[in-house]
């Protein structure tokens, strides 16, 4: 009997992932990377991510562009040499530097996934998140805690807020799931909750002034 994968439509069109640029030594998070891709892939997902095929990077935007979805990778022109970053599947966007490759990677998603990686993924990641809680988008941020590896950023969170840093609403803006499939489930039932206290309109203006209009974020 034929089998046909299943097919589930998803409310996101595309999906802005960051994660390391090294495979990470345990097999479970090239596993977990390959997964999240296949996931996208089941539910009609395209691909934004930092371009390149080195490590999880390599392993997620191989996943979806051989599962016939969308990819398109922003990589400012510094790390265009292919010696450093790999070729890229896909789409390419050329940037001028990494503030610019962020903004354009979040303008064109319309949700944030981090799979494990080092100091880029957190600061994509803590980024989008700050952003959030300024008010300046609404779009669901999630993480995929593969193996608990990032356990310890969530106890600081926690930490952060018992210590008065970090409101509790602010606290709902992280999103995490031991699974990708687990993780875009929930992303897509997520409502917003925390207060804006930058309005999406002034801070368009801001962008205006600082980027062409092609780099605003908000919705
Ligand atoms: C010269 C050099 C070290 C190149 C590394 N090559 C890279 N190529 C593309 N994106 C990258 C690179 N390094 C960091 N990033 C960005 O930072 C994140 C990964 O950084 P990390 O490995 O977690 O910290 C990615 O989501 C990506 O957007």
């Amino acid at each position: 009997m034929e089998t046909h994968a299943e097919i589930r439509v998803s409310k996101f069109k595309r999906v802005c992932v960051f994660c390391g640029s090294s495979p990470g030594k345990k097999r479970s998070y090239q596993d977990a990377a390959i997964e999240l891709g296949n996931e996208l892939v089941s539910r009609n997902i395209d691909l934004v991510y930092g371009g390149g095929s080195i490590g999880l990077m390599g392993l997620v935007s191989q996943a979806v562009h051989d599962g016939g979805r969308h990819v398109i990778g922003v990589i400012p022109k510094t790390l265009m040499p292919r010696e450093l970053t790999g070729e890229t599947v896909g789409e390419v966007k050329a940037v001028a530097d990494m503030h610019q490759r962020k903004a354009e990677m979040a303008k064109h998603s319309d949700a944030f996934i981090a799979l494990p990686g080092g100091y880029g993924t957190l600061e994509e990641l803590l980024e989008v998140i700050t952003w959030a809680q300024l008010g300046i988008h609404d779009k669901p941020v999630g993480l995929v805690n593969v193996d608990g590896y990032f356990n310890s950023l969530l106890s600081f969170i926690d930490k952060a807020v018992e210590e008065g840093f970090i409101s509790p609403n602010a606290r709902h803006i992280i999103v995490s799931a031991p699974t990708s499939k687990e993780l875009v489930k929930k992303l897509e039932d997520y409502v917003p909750c925390h207060e804006s206290v930058a309005s999406k309109l002034s801070w368009q203006i801001e962008q205006q002034l600082t980027y062409p209009e092609e780099y605003d974020i908000s919705r």
